[in-house]
């Protein structure tokens, strides 16, 4: 024999209070959406001139502790409350298919069951048209009862009354019925009151005249986020019913921390902090929509994650793209502005985006050797882009290489290298060089070779005293002549002396396993590139005291890591330690 399956209402309605809604409050907005979905019906049923109030009753103008929702929709016949109040689940808001009507913000029928979140008890008393008055009352523990005797309700329409639970009195209470139905129900298209006070506004707040709307909408953006919006932009997207208003902040988003959006559905709050309204990159606005064809999840506090959605969402993404677009050609200063603060997020867009690049290209200016400028003015100015991609190496060497007519980009700020390298993909013309400091010596002036031949027992003095940091030196000339020296690496040669510091510390297994590593290229060595160029080089470069020597070499190379922000190591310490006693003691004179 076939059984039906039985539900215990407590474990229900213990269900929805702790696991599905975020809190109790959400009771009113369900109560809310009856009345609405219930005008909406009688509208639509041939009633388009009838009365559409909804009318909120807190407990202190009833009198009697209870509240009241009254409304002036199509009512339930007897038979409907059998239908629809009697079974968990049963929503007249669907069609024969099962699918949610279009026009309701119903659909799953069991909105009226999170009322026994604040009240033990529920009562319906409800008349459509030509039918007699119901009432229904249902009980926390599942009972319920419909009566029709004596029953009587003047028009057609509805009365929900709820009967406070002992612990759950101030969710009834006025104010906060107040703020919770302004909450809720601000937006909708029917006149709703609390206490004879009306709480529904004007209609969509971007939804009006043109006349002083810009400030309108600034003090709109001031109440609801709390900032001064740079520009506000007009979203639309009809396949999904949605009109809104994209506010862009004023001050630098982390993109990390995600903004939430207000979203209505149906002019109906969903959600003061929905997320995945906009494309991640649009980190730089907020925006409050309105949308008629979105889903709600079943708590109704998020959108359903669907097709529409996502297609949304996109479209969303365009409208954000068409504004900036539209700013670069009609107001480049403002665009200017703009990038000042959201430079992170258009920078993150032009990593898939070629139209976002070129104007990332075109308006944003970059850190380079010869100023800031843009990366459209520096392929002007020189042709080929050539640019460090971390900001260590352009603090290393950007200097130096300006000195020697290098113009060089600093791209080691985030984005700025993918952007370089995406760049010949939208400009087929452009070229560009990644330049690493171990390049740029290669640039530097040999000497010539009578002078290299004299040099070479300095320079041999000079390798013995780096000899044990892993450190080659040589000696070029290289403008600025007031550098005298420089010191280059690369990042596998950090590694290498990364390494070369491990295994110092490692038993034997290790070190095997780390020499085996370290066996990089020479050319991977950090140099210290001594500048015959400076005169203080060329007079140390004479001293025939050995020692001397060793601790002038010392004290160069420490000062070269100092300038190139490099970090020191123990060894690097000691190092310049010594070397500065060594020499001040030698300054000093020896004691008597
Ligand atoms: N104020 C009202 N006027 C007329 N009918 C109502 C009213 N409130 C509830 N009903 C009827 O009771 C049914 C169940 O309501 P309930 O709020 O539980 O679910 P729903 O609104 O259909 O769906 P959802 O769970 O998505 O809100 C409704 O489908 C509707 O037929």
């Amino acid at each position: 024999m076939d059984r039906t399956f039985q539900v215990d209402l407590r474990g229900v309605v213990d269900l929805l209070s702790h696991h599905l809604y975020a809190s109790p409050r959400v009771y009113l907005r369900e109560l809310l959406q009856n009345a609405v979905d219930a005008i909406t019906a009688r509208r639509a049923a041939g009633g388009a001139s009838a009365p559409a109030l909804i009318r909120i009753e807190p407990p202190d103008v009833t009198g009697d502790g209870t509240l009241r929702v009254i409304d002036t929709g199509i009512g339930l016949t007897e038979e409907q409350v059998h239908q629809f109040l009697a079974t968990i689940g049963r929503s007249s808001k669907r069609d024969d298919l099962g699918f949610a009507r279009h026009d309701f913000l119903g659909q799953f029928g069991i909105g009226l069951l999170s009322c026994f979140l604040v009240a033990d008890e529920i009562r319906v008393l409800t008349r459509a048209e030509g039918a007699p008055a119901v009432l229904w009352r249902g009980f926390g523990d599942g009972r319920y009862s419909v009566q029709t005797e004596g029953q009587r309700r003047d028009e057609v329409g509805t009365t929900v009354t709820l009967v406070p639970r002992r612990d759950a009195e101030q969710w009834l209470q006025r104010y906060t019925v107040v703020e919770l139905a302004s909450l809720y129900g601000s937006l909708l298209p029917f006149r709703v009151e609390v206490a004879g006070v009306p709480v529904s506004g004007d209609g969509l707040p971007w939804r009006t005249g043109d006349e002083g709307r810009r400030e309108r909408l600034q003090e709109y953006c001031q109440q609801l986020f709390g900032f001064v919006p740079f520009d506000a932009i007009d979203l639309s997207v009809p396949a999904a019913g949605l009109t809104g208003i994209a506010f862009v902040l004023p001050t630098p988003a982390n993109p990390a921390a995600r903004a939430g959006h207000r979203v209505y559905l149906k002019r109906m709050l969903l959600a003061e902090g929905a997320e995945g309204v906009l494309p991640p990159w649009a980190f730089f606005a907020r925006c409050v929509i309105d949308a008629g064809e979105l889903r709600p999840t079943a708590s109704r506090e998020a959108l359903y994650e669907d097709s529409l959605l996502e297609a949304t969402r996109e479209a969303l993404g365009d409208q954000l793209r068409g504004w900036l677009m539209r700013l670069a050609g009609r107001n480049p200063r403002r665009l200017g502005e703009f990038l000042d603060v959201h430079h992170l997020g258009v920078k993150a867009l032009a990593l898939h985006d070629d139209e976002m690049l070129r104007l990332v290209e075109r308006w944003w200016p970059m850190e380079t050797n010869t100023g800031r400028m843009t990366l459209a003015d520096f392929r002007a100015q020189h042709g080929l882009v050539r640019y460090s991609a971390q900001l260590d190496e352009f603090r290393q060497i950007g200097a130096v290489a300006a000195a020697q007519g290098m113009p060089l980009v600093n791209a080691g700020y985030i984005y700025d290298t993918e952007i370089i390298e995406r760049l010949p993909q939208v400009e087929p013309g452009a070229l560009i060089e990644r330049v690493e400091p171990g390049d740029l010596s290669t640039a530097f002036d040999a000497l010539e070779p009578e002078v290299e031949l004299a040099k070479r027992p300095f320079l041999q003095l000079a390798q013995r005293a780096l000899d044990r940091l892993g450190c080659e030196v040589v000696l070029r000339a290289y403008d600025p002549a007031g550098m005298p020296a420089m010191y280059l690496t690369s990042r596998s040669a950090s590694f290498a002396a990364e390494l070369r510091a491990t295994r110092e510390r490692v038993d034997e297994v290790w070190a095997d396993v780390l020499d085996a590593l370290a066996r990089t290229d020479e050319q991977d060595r950090s140099q210290l590139v001594l500048n015959y160029r400076n005169p203080l080089v060329r007079r140390v470069s004479e001293i025939p005291d050995p020692d001397l020597v060793r601790l002038a070499v010392e004290g160069l190379y420490g000062q070269a890591l100092l300038l190139g922000h490099h970090p020191l190591r123990p060894a690097d310490a000691a190092l310049l330690n010594g070397s500065f006693l060594g020499l001040l003691n030698k300054a000093v004179g020896h004691e008597e």
